[in-house]
Protein backbone atom coordinates (compact mmCIF):
# COMPACT_ATOMS: atom_id res chain seq x y z
CA UNK A 1 0.00 0.00 0.00
CA UNK A 2 1.69 3.56 -1.08
CA UNK A 3 0.12 7.14 0.15
CA UNK A 4 0.65 9.60 -1.75
CA UNK A 5 -0.19 13.28 -0.51
CA UNK A 6 0.16 16.00 -3.47
CA UNK A 7 0.81 19.72 -2.49
CA UNK A 8 -1.69 22.21 -2.58
CA UNK A 9 1.32 24.35 -3.53
CA UNK A 10 1.62 22.23 -6.59
CA UNK A 11 -2.74 22.13 -7.68
CA UNK A 12 -3.67 24.71 -6.49
CA UNK A 13 -3.06 29.06 -6.71
CA UNK A 14 -1.98 28.56 -3.43
CA UNK A 15 -2.01 32.34 -2.40
CA UNK A 16 -5.37 32.77 -4.21
CA UNK A 17 -8.71 31.91 -3.19
CA UNK A 18 -10.03 28.05 -3.89
CA UNK A 19 -7.99 28.39 -6.93
CA UNK A 20 -7.29 25.08 -9.09
CA UNK A 21 -4.18 24.44 -10.95
CA UNK A 22 -6.46 22.16 -13.61
CA UNK A 23 -3.25 21.77 -15.94
CA UNK A 24 -1.28 19.99 -13.19
CA UNK A 25 -4.19 18.24 -11.90
CA UNK A 26 -4.32 16.49 -15.43
CA UNK A 27 -0.53 16.20 -15.34
CA UNK A 28 -0.77 14.32 -11.98
CA UNK A 29 -3.85 11.98 -13.65
CA UNK A 30 -1.84 11.03 -16.68
CA UNK A 31 1.47 9.96 -14.89
CA UNK A 32 -1.06 8.10 -12.40
CA UNK A 33 -2.49 6.43 -15.35
CA UNK A 34 0.93 5.32 -16.88
CA UNK A 35 1.17 3.34 -13.59
CA UNK A 36 -2.18 2.31 -12.89
CA UNK A 37 -2.24 -1.50 -13.75
CA UNK A 38 0.86 -1.68 -11.26
CA UNK A 39 -0.44 0.08 -8.22
CA UNK A 40 -4.12 -0.26 -8.67
CA UNK A 41 -5.93 -1.30 -4.75
CA UNK A 42 -2.71 -0.16 -3.58
CA UNK A 43 -2.65 3.72 -3.88
CA UNK A 44 -4.74 6.46 -1.73
CA UNK A 45 -3.85 10.28 -3.15
CA UNK A 46 -4.18 13.12 -0.30
CA UNK A 47 -4.84 16.71 -1.66
CA UNK A 48 -3.13 19.01 -0.34
CA UNK A 49 -5.39 22.33 0.78
CA UNK A 50 -3.55 25.12 -1.12
CA UNK A 51 -5.95 28.00 -1.93
CA UNK A 52 -9.08 25.94 -0.21
CA UNK A 53 -7.69 24.52 2.53
CA UNK A 54 -5.93 27.36 3.86
CA UNK A 55 -8.43 29.93 2.08
CA UNK A 56 -11.42 28.64 3.43
CA UNK A 57 -10.60 28.76 7.58
CA UNK A 58 -9.86 32.72 6.72
CA UNK A 59 -12.88 33.81 4.95
CA UNK A 60 -15.41 32.14 7.43
CA UNK A 61 -13.42 32.83 10.42
CA UNK A 62 -12.99 29.10 11.68
CA UNK A 63 -9.29 28.64 11.75
CA UNK A 64 -9.61 28.30 15.58
CA UNK A 65 -12.78 27.46 17.81
CA UNK A 66 -11.10 29.93 20.45
CA UNK A 67 -12.04 32.65 18.01
CA UNK A 68 -15.61 34.35 17.54
CA UNK A 69 -17.34 31.60 14.77
CA UNK A 70 -20.48 31.01 13.14
CA UNK A 71 -21.88 28.36 13.77
CA UNK A 72 -23.64 28.42 10.37
CA UNK A 73 -20.74 28.61 8.60
CA UNK A 74 -19.26 25.96 9.93
CA UNK A 75 -19.72 23.30 6.69
CA UNK A 76 -17.69 25.73 4.44
CA UNK A 77 -14.48 24.07 5.00
CA UNK A 78 -16.29 20.77 4.18
CA UNK A 79 -18.03 21.86 1.57
CA UNK A 80 -15.27 23.37 -0.29
CA UNK A 81 -13.11 20.44 0.20
CA UNK A 82 -15.19 18.18 -1.16
CA UNK A 83 -15.77 20.89 -4.05
CA UNK A 84 -12.02 20.28 -4.23
CA UNK A 85 -11.69 16.71 -4.37
CA UNK A 86 -14.74 15.90 -6.28
CA UNK A 87 -13.23 18.26 -9.07
CA UNK A 88 -9.83 15.98 -8.45
CA UNK A 89 -12.02 13.33 -9.30
CA UNK A 90 -13.73 14.28 -12.47
CA UNK A 91 -10.60 15.14 -13.97
CA UNK A 92 -9.18 11.41 -12.82
CA UNK A 93 -12.03 10.24 -14.57
CA UNK A 94 -11.73 11.97 -17.80
CA UNK A 95 -8.15 10.59 -17.73
CA UNK A 96 -9.44 7.05 -17.43
CA UNK A 97 -8.69 6.89 -13.64
CA UNK A 98 -11.69 5.21 -11.51
CA UNK A 99 -11.69 6.71 -8.49
CA UNK A 100 -13.84 7.74 -5.64
CA UNK A 101 -13.77 11.14 -3.09
CA UNK A 102 -13.74 11.10 0.24
CA UNK A 103 -14.23 13.65 2.79
CA UNK A 104 -12.13 13.63 6.33
CA UNK A 105 -14.49 14.37 8.74
CA UNK A 106 -17.29 11.92 8.25
CA UNK A 107 -14.25 9.09 8.47
CA UNK A 108 -12.29 10.82 11.52
CA UNK A 109 -12.06 13.21 14.76
CA UNK A 110 -9.06 14.58 16.87
CA UNK A 111 -8.52 15.74 20.31
CA UNK A 112 -6.66 18.36 20.92
CA UNK A 113 -5.64 18.51 17.52
CA UNK A 114 -4.29 15.01 17.06
CA UNK A 115 -5.89 12.14 15.39
CA UNK A 116 -8.28 10.13 17.92
CA UNK A 117 -11.26 7.99 16.46
CA UNK A 118 -11.36 6.54 12.59
CA UNK A 119 -13.73 4.26 10.67
CA UNK A 120 -11.82 3.22 7.07
CA UNK A 121 -14.25 0.46 6.40
CA UNK A 122 -15.55 2.19 2.90
CA UNK A 123 -11.93 3.21 1.98
CA UNK A 124 -11.03 -0.01 2.30
CA UNK A 125 -14.29 -1.37 0.06
CA UNK A 126 -12.95 0.97 -2.47
CA UNK A 127 -9.54 -0.24 -3.02
CA UNK A 128 -11.06 -3.91 -3.13
CA UNK A 129 -12.86 -2.55 -6.53
CA UNK A 130 -9.36 -0.88 -7.68
CA UNK A 131 -11.22 2.54 -7.37
CA UNK A 132 -9.02 5.11 -6.21
CA UNK A 133 -9.42 6.78 -2.77
CA UNK A 134 -8.91 10.40 -2.88
CA UNK A 135 -9.38 12.56 0.07
CA UNK A 136 -7.86 15.35 1.84
CA UNK A 137 -7.54 17.44 4.76
CA UNK A 138 -10.50 19.04 6.24
CA UNK A 139 -12.12 20.49 9.82
CA UNK A 140 -12.68 17.45 11.83
CA UNK A 141 -15.09 17.91 15.19
CA UNK A 142 -12.38 17.75 18.02
CA UNK A 143 -13.18 16.26 21.56
CA UNK A 144 -10.98 19.07 23.76
CA UNK A 145 -11.23 21.77 20.99
CA UNK A 146 -15.01 21.83 19.46
CA UNK A 147 -12.81 21.72 15.70
CA UNK A 148 -10.12 22.20 14.63
CA UNK A 149 -8.65 22.70 11.40
CA UNK A 150 -7.24 19.37 9.99
CA UNK A 151 -4.05 19.57 8.08
CA UNK A 152 -3.93 16.92 4.86
CA UNK A 153 -0.20 16.02 5.67
CA UNK A 154 -1.80 14.58 8.80
CA UNK A 155 -4.49 12.46 6.99
CA UNK A 156 -1.55 9.71 5.74
CA UNK A 157 -1.34 8.65 9.26
CA UNK A 158 -4.92 6.78 9.29
CA UNK A 159 -3.92 4.85 6.81
CA UNK A 160 -0.33 4.39 8.40
CA UNK A 161 -2.26 3.08 11.13
CA UNK A 162 -5.31 1.06 9.30
CA UNK A 163 -2.99 -1.25 7.29
CA UNK A 164 0.72 -1.41 6.47
CA UNK A 165 1.68 0.91 4.40
CA UNK A 166 5.07 0.49 2.77
CA UNK A 167 5.31 4.03 1.85
CA UNK A 168 4.38 7.80 2.09
CA UNK A 169 5.04 9.78 -0.67
CA UNK A 170 4.96 13.63 -0.02
CA UNK A 171 5.14 15.81 -3.23
CA UNK A 172 5.60 19.68 -2.68
CA UNK A 173 7.13 22.60 -4.13
CA UNK A 174 10.31 22.46 -2.67
CA UNK A 175 13.09 19.83 -3.22
CA UNK A 176 13.05 18.19 0.52
CA UNK A 177 13.94 19.78 3.36
CA UNK A 178 16.55 22.21 3.26
CA UNK A 179 19.82 22.80 5.76
CA UNK A 180 19.60 26.44 5.74
CA UNK A 181 17.28 29.39 4.47
CA UNK A 182 19.11 29.74 1.47
CA UNK A 183 17.54 26.31 0.30
CA UNK A 184 20.60 25.09 -1.55
CA UNK A 185 21.25 22.11 0.56
CA UNK A 186 18.51 19.34 1.25
CA UNK A 187 18.93 16.72 4.01
CA UNK A 188 18.91 13.35 2.65
CA UNK A 189 18.11 11.16 5.70
CA UNK A 190 15.61 11.81 8.69
CA UNK A 191 16.18 8.82 11.07
CA UNK A 192 15.47 8.07 14.89
CA UNK A 193 18.81 9.39 16.45
CA UNK A 194 18.73 12.90 13.74
CA UNK A 195 14.66 13.80 13.74
CA UNK A 196 14.75 16.63 16.59
CA UNK A 197 17.36 18.16 15.33
CA UNK A 198 16.06 18.32 11.55
CA UNK A 199 12.49 19.54 13.42
CA UNK A 200 14.45 22.75 14.61
CA UNK A 201 15.24 23.43 10.52
CA UNK A 202 11.69 22.64 9.60
CA UNK A 203 9.52 25.99 9.10
CA UNK A 204 6.17 27.40 7.99
CA UNK A 205 5.38 27.84 4.58
CA UNK A 206 5.91 31.11 2.54
CA UNK A 207 2.71 30.77 1.03
CA UNK A 208 -0.76 31.34 2.66
CA UNK A 209 -1.21 28.66 5.32
CA UNK A 210 -2.92 27.79 8.77
CA UNK A 211 -1.54 24.36 9.20
CA UNK A 212 2.54 25.00 9.26
CA UNK A 213 4.28 24.11 6.41
CA UNK A 214 7.15 22.08 6.62
CA UNK A 215 7.35 21.89 10.24
CA UNK A 216 3.91 20.31 10.41
CA UNK A 217 5.06 17.84 7.59
CA UNK A 218 7.87 16.43 9.22
CA UNK A 219 6.49 15.67 12.40
CA UNK A 220 3.17 14.21 10.91
CA UNK A 221 5.62 12.06 8.61
CA UNK A 222 7.98 11.42 12.04
CA UNK A 223 4.91 10.00 13.49
CA UNK A 224 4.40 8.12 10.54
CA UNK A 225 7.76 6.60 10.92
CA UNK A 226 7.72 5.94 13.93
CA UNK A 227 4.98 3.24 13.18
CA UNK A 228 7.29 1.65 11.49
CA UNK A 229 6.43 3.19 7.52
CA UNK A 230 9.15 4.76 5.39
CA UNK A 231 8.30 8.48 4.12
CA UNK A 232 9.78 10.59 1.31
CA UNK A 233 9.27 14.18 1.16
CA UNK A 234 10.09 15.47 -2.39
CA UNK A 235 9.33 18.13 -5.43
CA UNK A 236 6.26 17.25 -7.09
CA UNK A 237 7.20 20.29 -9.81
CA UNK A 238 7.58 17.41 -12.39
CA UNK A 239 5.23 14.85 -11.61
CA UNK A 240 6.88 12.55 -13.14
CA UNK A 241 8.61 12.43 -9.63
CA UNK A 242 6.03 10.36 -8.24
CA UNK A 243 7.18 7.12 -9.74
CA UNK A 244 10.75 7.06 -8.11
CA UNK A 245 9.07 8.38 -5.22
CA UNK A 246 6.98 5.67 -4.63
CA UNK A 247 9.62 3.13 -6.16
CA UNK A 248 12.70 3.50 -6.01
CA UNK A 249 15.13 2.47 -3.33
CA UNK A 250 16.96 5.46 -3.93
CA UNK A 251 14.26 8.33 -3.79
CA UNK A 252 14.74 11.74 -4.38
CA UNK A 253 14.48 14.21 -1.52
CA UNK A 254 14.26 13.98 1.87
CA UNK A 255 13.87 9.85 3.00
CA UNK A 256 12.39 9.22 6.18
CA UNK A 257 13.17 5.97 7.43
CA UNK A 258 11.18 3.99 9.20
CA UNK A 259 11.77 2.90 12.75
CA UNK A 260 9.80 1.29 15.75
CA UNK A 261 9.00 3.08 19.05
CA UNK A 262 10.55 1.95 22.03
CA UNK A 263 8.31 2.21 24.83
CA UNK A 264 8.00 6.41 25.07
CA UNK A 265 11.02 7.20 23.62
CA UNK A 266 9.68 8.99 20.59
N1 LIG B 1 13.68 23.72 6.04
C1 LIG B 1 12.77 23.83 5.06
N2 LIG B 1 12.96 23.16 3.90
C2 LIG B 1 12.08 23.25 2.88
N3 LIG B 1 10.94 24.01 2.92
C3 LIG B 1 10.69 24.70 4.05
C4 LIG B 1 11.58 24.62 5.18
N4 LIG B 1 11.06 25.40 6.17
C5 LIG B 1 9.93 25.92 5.70
N5 LIG B 1 9.68 25.52 4.42
C6 LIG B 1 8.51 25.93 3.61
O1 LIG B 1 7.59 24.87 3.49
C7 LIG B 1 6.93 25.00 2.21
C8 LIG B 1 6.23 23.70 1.86
O2 LIG B 1 5.11 23.52 2.72
P1 LIG B 1 3.63 23.87 2.27
O3 LIG B 1 2.71 23.42 3.34
O4 LIG B 1 3.52 25.29 1.81
O5 LIG B 1 3.49 23.02 0.94
P2 LIG B 1 2.42 21.98 0.41
O6 LIG B 1 2.39 20.81 1.30
O7 LIG B 1 2.80 21.77 -1.00
O8 LIG B 1 1.04 22.75 0.48
P3 LIG B 1 -0.32 22.28 1.24
O9 LIG B 1 0.00 22.29 2.70
O10 LIG B 1 -1.29 23.32 0.83
O11 LIG B 1 -0.62 20.92 0.76
C9 LIG B 1 8.07 25.41 1.31
O12 LIG B 1 7.60 26.03 0.12
C10 LIG B 1 8.87 26.38 2.19
O13 LIG B 1 8.37 27.68 2.02
C1 LIG C 1 -6.87 20.91 4.08
C2 LIG C 1 -7.24 21.64 5.08
C3 LIG C 1 -8.62 21.56 5.54
C4 LIG C 1 -6.39 22.57 5.81
C5 LIG C 1 -5.09 22.98 5.16
O1 LIG C 1 -4.32 21.85 5.01
P1 LIG C 1 -2.94 21.72 4.25
O2 LIG C 1 -2.68 22.92 3.44
O3 LIG C 1 -3.09 20.55 3.40
O4 LIG C 1 -1.93 21.55 5.32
Amino acid sequence: MYVVKIGGSLITHKDEYCSPNLEEIRRYAKVVKKIWEDIKGNLIIVLGGGSYGNGVPIRYNIKNSDQPWDPLDLQMMTIKMFEWISLVCRIFREEGIPCYPFQASSYCTTKDGDLSEYNIAAIKECLKLNILPITSGDLTFDKDKIFVIYSSDNIPEVFARSFRVKRVVTLTDVDGIYTTNQMKDIIKLVNKDNYREILNLAGDSNKQDVTGGMKNKLRALIRIAALGTECVICSGKDPMNLIPAIYSQTPPGTFISAWECEGSSC
